[in-house]
């Protein structure tokens, strides 16, 4: 397979943007550092605003709406991650999104966008899952102007604020820029043009940025977001922007179409879908982990009469395990369940007591079981029907979703369970 066409970037490449178009995946929540124009707060699906999503993805889902996304907009050529918050204050997801997405579709663009603080570790990484372009925020290469951006910012378990914190951040973006050149990565940096603060400074900036081998500079206009500490400062103007970016230019190629893309930004750049594909990444945030068959050859039933998907996990004092073989399906034994009332405790018990099952079937679970059991490698798919229809969907692939049904009035939070271990009876 021939390496992806790195000149299929809209952002990277103007004459692209006609015809190539951007997704975000917004698999990384948390930030590290606390700049003063950041607000991640509010989605409104028709703002375009950085920062904002309408929901949040974990890897295996960011990879099911990614599917989706290319069947209905094949022109899409760059897999982006922009937040919310930062990849690398979300490491584990980062990558994991990005191993997935390498395995399933090796010819997309990856393209990852960062404050930098936490980008040394992964530095190979990235290399190795094949990104392509990374977007670095610089805004500044004095300390003395950086501490003006940032409330905070913290490095592992150290939190620093003032200048400290902007020393850290500037030695922390050479190395990554510079690392990351080393390994052959495109790279950006965004400049948020914020006036009164770093706009005498721009070409200082690119001047630093070029010797750094830098290849694009962005010199994004502030969205005085409400709420943060530069709601205040007004946007700089369209002119003021291009002057700035004239004299930028003497030291590096400037951006000149930036959209300030939200976090689930879809489709070329001047014809964003993020609100059309709002209800995809609603619904894709929703599906389960992909089911773990290897060793896990029984599905667990939460049943009074064995006939009848009925009962919720926590009023169940005993499951039937339920085995498949050559299409048939046989009920092989019945395990009590963990007792009641030791709060999570119950549920890592009731892991283990199900650890040859790939699923519970159930009529209804709480959050906390569901999060634990799908953490530990069991799916609880809460449905009601017969138990023999609900075998067929998890054994033979068929729509698990079909047969999903809370019980009228009898959901588990309507019985008062809260799923902290102490029964929804
Ligand atoms: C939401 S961030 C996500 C990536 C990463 N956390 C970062 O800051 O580089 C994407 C880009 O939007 C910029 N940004 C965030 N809030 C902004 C605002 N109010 N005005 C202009 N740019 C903003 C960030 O500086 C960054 O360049
Ligand atoms: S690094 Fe990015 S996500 Fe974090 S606060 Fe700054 S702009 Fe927001
Ligand atoms: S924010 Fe700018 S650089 Fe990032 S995807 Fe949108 S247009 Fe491209």
């Amino acid at each position: 397979m021939s390496a992806p066409d790195t000149a299929k970037h809209p952002c990277f490449n103007v004459k692209a943007k006609g015809e190539c178009g951007r997704v975000h995946l917004p698999v990384a929540p948390k930030c590290n550092i606390m700049c003063n124009y950041c607000n991640r707060k509010y989605d409104c699906v028709n703002e375009s605003r950085p920062g904002v999503t309408s929901g949040v993805l974990k890897p295996h889902q960011a990879l099911e709406y990614l599917t989706r996304i290319l069947e209905k907009d094949p022109r899409i050529t760059v897999v982006g991650i922009a937040g919310p918050g930062d990849p690398f204050a979300n490491p584990k997801e980062t990558l994991k999104t990005l191993r997935l997405i390498r395995e399933r579709f090796p010819q997309m663009l990856f393209c990852l966008s960062s404050n930098g603080l936490g980008v040394l570790p992964y530095l190979d990484d990235l290399k190795k899952y094949g990104v392509t372009h990374m977007t670095i925020t610089v805004n500044a290469v004095d300390p003395e102007i950086g501490r003006k951006f940032y409330a905070w910012v913290r490095d592992g378990k150290v939190l620093y604020r003032g200048l400290e914190a902007a020393k850290v951040m500037w030695e922390r973006q050479q190395a990554v820029i510079a690392g990351l050149k080393e390994r052959g990565i495109i790279v950006k940096v965004n400049t948020i043009i914020t006036p009164g603060i770093n706009d005498h400074h721009v070409e200082a900036i690119a001047a630093k940025m070029r010797d750094l081998g830098v290849d694009l500079l962005n010199c994004m206009p502030l969205f005085p977001a409400a709420e943060t500490i530069f709601e205040d400062i007004p946007e700089p103007g369209k002119e003021e922007i291009e002057q700035i970016r004239t004299k930028a230019e003497k030291y590096l190629p400037q951006m000149r179409h930036c959209k300030r893309c939200r976090a689930d930004a879809v489709g070329l750049l001047d014809q964003d879908k993020s609100a059309e594909f709002a209800s995809c990444l609603s619904a894709c945030s929703k599906t389960l982990p992909p089911m773990q068959t290897t060793d896990r050859p029984y599905v667990a039933v939460a049943s009074m009469e064995g006939v009848l998907i009925n009962q919720h996990l926590g009023e169940a004092s005993s499951f039937q395990i339920w085995a498949e073989q050559n299409g048939a399906f046989t009920m092989v034994e019945v395990r009590e369940a963990p007792p009641k009332g030791s709060g999570a405790r119950r549920w890592y018990d009731l892991a283990r007591t199900l650890k040859d099952c790939r699923s519970v079937l159930v009529s209804g679970v709480g959050d906390t079981p569901m999060a634990i059991l799908s953490e530990e490698g069991i799916n609880p798919l809460e449905m009601s029907g017969f138990i023999q229809e609900g075998l067929t969907a998890v054994y033979k692939g068929g729509n698990v979703n079909a047969f999903k049904h809370r019980r009228e009035g009898k959901t588990c939070k309507a019985m008062g369970c809260t799923g902290d271990g102490g029964g929804c009876g």
